[in-house]
């Protein structure tokens, strides 16, 4: 038949099944069983004799059979032994035919695994291997927070690098781990941490220890570098031959048109993975990028992957979907997650929940100070916030206006600030931020003086000093960790230290690279008289241990859920050893509350928003939403009590315990494979079964809350691990 100007000829039959699950389009055509390596497989021509000839004498043949013997007892009691290769794979990958010997993991790394842990090494094993999808040795570990995917991959290089199926020659020889430059020497100190100094040797780069040193040393078969560094010394590590690729917080490649991906792309090693604690389906192109790095080609190219998968399964979410195009989406979705299933691993924090102390997490709102409402009111009467109202105003005016009802909500000294700077500057006469700062000085004292604050000014900052307060008295040998999304706040609540002599510590995105792990070093060991460690939650979120500290107070709160998360994610972890305090402080009424409903409601859970690289410019708001945003409730105790649709009045409530509630991700991929998953925030349903009570309630239990109630409106309260609570 003709179709547009082409001749075509049907040379067969595509079975509905084979289509609706797109497995024709898969490579080679066949299922995607096929790609497993335990089904037929191709393998380019070789002579067959010649590997029969090097070994012909029958008594080298013997001698270095002799030789091969597992590196330990695979029948020894609680041996963790990888599976062995099929047949498929010694025919494809056993050179001159050595025997199949068994890969055995150091028994002195076994006694500290957790199960969890077994399962991912081997899992990582198979896939390194090539042994889960054929002629592919990527993976993707995108285990929850905090369940020891650095340790999982430690085991793995340490036993590859010693060990092998075939004949028990090592697999790999140098591995090159890349990270975030604050989790370089985090690197280095779990490896000493698991091996210590002398099983293996690792560099890690910094500004005094150049690549050039790596390569010229025989010693060490580890580089550990930042993904910063990396590009800066591309060059030499291109000429480097690395047999294993390791991307820690890897999500950052799920766009392979950045620099950084491009730059790991390049480099020939086949042995790739990426490790995050991000979930990595919610976005199809991002997953694409990340499931094409470490396996490239498994899609396909880019467009027929968004032909065969992406439109489809888009398609069929539509409201508008007719019954065929939500069956092909879904059949289309469920081939895509058993294809990338096979590669892809992520288990919830709830495996180690029962290793860990109990957490007590705590949202509290806080009433405001009565400058703060002042201002409050006068920035919303501002010309500037009516005309966003009124869609009269460019797009991003609206940044402003909300950055500035935060800064508010933290001090108003650092509004402020702000006002002060703006009027000096030269831009500040056809700035808009002159329509909404007008005025605003008057109603701040005459003689404000921002750098003598007062804490009595921010309801949040009283609740704050008076909360430091009493963990001081009543756990004098527990430290807190104070988060902020903000330098200037941080500068705020440090002032708050030296003022009330507690000691302190600080990292910050100008904390020196080299400096960090020495600071979170020295603030986790027993020996430290550290009592606060101020953090950044955008320098340091990610993948910090900061077990030293069992309370966490996040001061400030961010549109992306998963950057708070992130932060209280940090002390909550293995080796903690007291039960964990989390306070998360909302001014009442106030945009800080609007911001929290967004995060735990529906509408917050649209789109990729877990995703930590998603900031406030990404979300688009109706006039609608800016209207919500832009009102201050001035007599409600909690505005997102009012919404929960919660019959108490505030005497505590005692819900059910949100352990017995699930918790579903977002995940594009659809409803089938939804799991619990503590990345997400709890939503709207799930805060209802939180313990709730308004600040007047008379019998409060809990001493910290005790302590503050005078400043606070309302509380919601979970336990986690209450079984075991103290
Ligand atoms: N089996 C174990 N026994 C005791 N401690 C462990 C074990 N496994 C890991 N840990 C410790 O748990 C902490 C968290 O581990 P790790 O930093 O590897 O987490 P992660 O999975 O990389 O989390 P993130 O996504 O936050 O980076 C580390 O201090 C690590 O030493
Ligand atoms: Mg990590």
């Amino acid at each position: 038949m003709t179709i547009g100007g082409k001749e075509i000829e049907v040379m067969g039959i595509i079975s509905p099944d084979d289509f609706n699950s797109g497995r024709c389009f898969q490579l080679g055509g066949g299922s995607s069983a096929a790609l497993r390596s335990s089904q037929a497989v191709k393998k380019c021509f070789s002579n067959p004799f010649k590997s029969v000839c090097k070994l012909s004498s029958k008594e080298n043949r013997q001698k270095s059979f002799q030789n091969c013997k597992p590196r330990h007892d695979p029948y020894a009691p609680n041996s963790l032994v990888m599976p062995r290769p099929d047949n498929n794979h010694q025919w494809m990958f056993s050179k001159n035919c050595f025997p199949v010997v068994d890969v055995v993991i150091d028994p002195h790394l076994v006694f500290h695994l957790r199960p969890h842990q077994k399962e991912g090494i081997i899992f990582l094993y198979e896939c390194v291997m090539g042994m889960r999808v054929n002629g592919k040795c990527g993976a993707i570990l995108a285990d929850e927070m905090g369940l020891g995917k650095t340790l999982q991959c430690i085991s793995l290089i340490w036993t590859l690098q010693c060990q092998g199926p075939y004949g028990g020659k090592p697999v790999i020889k140098k591995t090159l781990i890349v990270s975030p430059g604050s989790l370089v020497n985090n690197w280095r100190k779990e490896f000493q941490k698991w091996l210590g100094i002398e099983r293996i040797k690792i560099f890690t780069v910094d500004q005094d220890h150049k690549v050039e040193e790596f390569t010229k040393s025989p010693f060490y078969s580890v580089l550990i570098i930042s993904y910063e560094m990396l590009l800066r010394s591309l060059d030499q590590i291109k000429n480097i031959k690395f047999d294993l690729l390791i991307c820690d917080e890897g999500h950052r490649l799920k766009n392979s048109t950045i620099k950084t991906a491009t730059a790991l792309i390049s480099l020939a090693c086949e042995k790739r993975i990426i490790l995050t604690g991000t979930p990595v389906q919610n976005d199809l192109q991002e997953f694409f990028a990340l499931i094409d790095f470490v396996n490239p080609g498994i899609l396909g190219s880019l467009p027929s992957y968004r032909k065969i998968y992406e439109e489809p399964i888009i398609k069929s979410r539509q409201p508008s979907a007719s019954e065929e195009e939500k069956e092909l989406g879904e059949r289309r979705a469920a081939e895509l997650t058993c294809l990338t299933g096979l590669f892809v691993l992520r288990r919830t924090q709830e495996v180690i929940n029962k290793y860990l102390p109990p957490k007590i997490e705590n949202v509290v709102f806080c009433r405001p100070g009565a400058l703060q409402i002042e201002l409050y009111r006068k920035l919303l009467n501002s010309q500037a916030v009516r005309f966003c109202l009124q869609g009269l105003l460019e797009n991003s005016s609206h940044l402003i206006c909300i950055g500035a009802l935060k800064k508010l909500c933290n001090h108003p000294c650092l509004l402020f600030s702000s006002v002060k700077e703006k009027e000096c500057s030269s831009t500040w006469d056809e700035n808009e931020e002159r329509n909404l700062y007008e005025g605003l000085i008057n109603v701040f004292p005459a003689d404000y003086n921002p750098l003598m604050f007062t804490e009595e000014e921010s309801g949040k900052l009283q609740v704050l000093s008076k909360l430091l307060a009493v963990i001081h008295e009543l756990c004098p040998d527990e430290k807190v960790v104070l988060v902020s999304n903000y330098t200037q706040t941080l500068n705020i609540l440090q002032e708050v230290c030296k003022r009330h002599g507690y000691a302190y510590t600080r990292l910050d995105g100008q904390t020196q690279i080299s400096q960090r792990q020495q600071i979170v070093d020295g603030f986790n060991s027993q020996y430290s008289s550290d009592f606060i460690f101020l953090l950044s939650s955008k320098a340091g979120g990610v993948g910090l241990n900061l077990i030293g500290g069992s309370h966490l107070i996040l001061y400030d709160i961010d549109w992306n859920p998963a950057t708070d998360i992130q932060a209280m994610s940090r002390v909550w972890r293995d080796g903690q050893k007291h039960p964990v305090h989390i306070y998360r402080l909302l001014t009442t009424g106030t945009i800080e509350e609007k911001i929290y409903q967004r995060q735990i409601s529906k509408q917050g859970l649209s789109g990729a928003v877990v995703d930590l690289t998603k900031t406030c410019d990404h979300i688009q708001f109706s006039v609608e939403e800016l209207k919500n945003l832009f009102t201050l409730h001035e007599s409600s105790h909690c505005v997102t009590h009012d919404l929960l649709d919660c019959e108490c009045t505030g005497e505590n409530h005692t819900g059910d315990s949100l352990e017995k509630l699930p918790v579903f991700r977002n995940c594009q991929l659809g409803t089938h494979q939804q799991k619990s998953d503590s990345l997400k925030p709890v939503s709207m349903s799930q805060l209802k079964q939180w313990k709730h009570f308004s600040g007047d309630h008379l019998n409060l239990t809990d001493p910290f809350l005790e302590r503050i109630r005078e400043n606070v409106s309302f509380f919601f309260q979970n336990i986690t691990n209450q079984t075991t609570a103290i």
